[in-house]
């Protein structure tokens, strides 16, 4: 008899506010050929000769200004979405950090120590990227090969377009809008243009409105076409117009075309535009972290009452809310299942 067992995977923390952890942090992360895709002698250049002699110290105020008492949000949510999930299920459930601790490795070994030998592995992010789920799944694979040969790992595909993760993130909104709000701005993670070219089999995605039509066949790999996609469904739900929308994408790095419109940009000048009182959502994140505690709510404010805003309003991502746990469970249960089907 197999046992089986569930590993949620995000993308990790520094395990500290200090900065030689944070360098160690964005040393591990940046030099990820899919999250830096210049070839091997090049990223060195640029992430150990430049951007880990400064960035550090910068990156460890702001993880200063969001930790707790128990840790880092990113980790400590994601633990508590374990907690929750262990409540509903039957097998065992434990998490890894694509980048630092606790490591995929780690969370691996921790099932396999309870006797698990088919894991379903979820990658907690509802779209597609080669930054996000690519790695997740090929740094799996390979600690599978290495470490684990005999073991199983189903993966939990993108659900960005699953109707009962659309459901629970519509509800979720519609909870926390303001009663009176001008625009309400979906911010999501950008990437680098040339990372949807570079992951596009089909070679039909041109970053214009293909993806936004219906059935273009890079869809399945587009991370831009996702995010309009989600948008589009939660709106819909939500009976909102599209004028009283935007798409936007954050946190960018270095100086490659990202996918635009820029969110710090749209913020310095929504203001001036007539939009007084903003509500904002990241659904790129499943859990709050630095990229929405610190850049959306605290720097995001700062750029959009700069520049002639009034009313900032953030909308918190899904965390460990329960109905967000129950399309875990779901989601989780269907991979499950798909071991008994082999
Ligand atoms: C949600 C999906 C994410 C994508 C896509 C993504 C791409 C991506 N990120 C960087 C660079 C950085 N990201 C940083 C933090 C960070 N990124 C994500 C998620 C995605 N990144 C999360 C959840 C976090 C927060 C982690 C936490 O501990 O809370 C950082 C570190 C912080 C900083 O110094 O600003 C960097 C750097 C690139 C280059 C990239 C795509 C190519
Ligand atoms: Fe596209
Ligand atoms: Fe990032």
């Amino acid at each position: 008899m197999f046992m089986k067992g569930i590993l949620l995977v995000n993308l990790g923390s520094p395990k500290s506010t200090a900065v030689p952890d944070v360098r160690e942090y964005l040393d591990e992360f940046l030099m990820d050929e899919k999250v830096i895709d210049y070839r091997w002698f090049f990223r060195a250049l640029l992430v150990q000769g430049i951007i880990l002699n400064t960035r550090p110290a910068k990156s460890a105020e702001a993880y200063k200004t969001v930790w707790t008492d128990e840790g880092s949000p990113l980790i400590v949510i994601t633990q508590k979405i374990q907690k929750k999930l262990q409540k509903l299920v039957d097998v065992p459930v434990e998490i890894g950090m694509r980048y630092a601790q606790p490591s995929i490795e780690a969370g691996i070994q921790k099932l396999v120590d309870q006797g698990v030998s088919e894991i379903v592995l979820f990658p907690l992010y509802p779209q597609y990227a080669m930054s996000t789920t690519e790695t997740v799944i090929e740094k799996a694979e390979e600690v599978r090969k290495k470490k684990f040969p005999g073991i199983k790992i189903n993966y939990i595909q993108p659900f960005y377009n699953r109707e009962i993760y659309i459901d629970c993130l519509a509800e979720s909104i519609r909870e926390k809008l303001p009663e009176n709000f001008d625009a309400l701005q979906f911010s999501y993670h950008g990437v680098p243009e040339r990372h949807i070219y570079k992951t596009d089999p089909t070679n039909t995605c041109n970053l214009n409105d293909c993806c936004s039509r219906e059935n273009n066949p890079s869809h399945q790999f587009c991370y831009r076409h996702q995010c309009f996609d989600v948008t589009n469904s939660v709106i819909k739900k939500l009976g909102l117009p599209k004028e009283k929308v935007m798409v936007t994408f954050q946190s960018r790095l270095g100086k490659d075309k990202w996918m635009e419109p820029y969110t710090d940009e749209t913020l310095e000048t929504i203001g001036k535009k007539g939009v007084k009182n903003l509500a904002i959502v990241c659904p790129a994140f499943v859990s709050d972290c630095l990229e929405t505690l610190e850049e959306i709510s605290v720097e995001g404010k700062h750029q959009f009452e700069h520049g002639g805003g009034e009313n900032f309003h953030y909308i918190p991502c899904l965390n460990d809310e329960d109905r967000w746990i129950d399309v875990v469970k779901i989601l989780c249960e269907e991979k499950l299942n798909e071991f008994y089907l082999v």
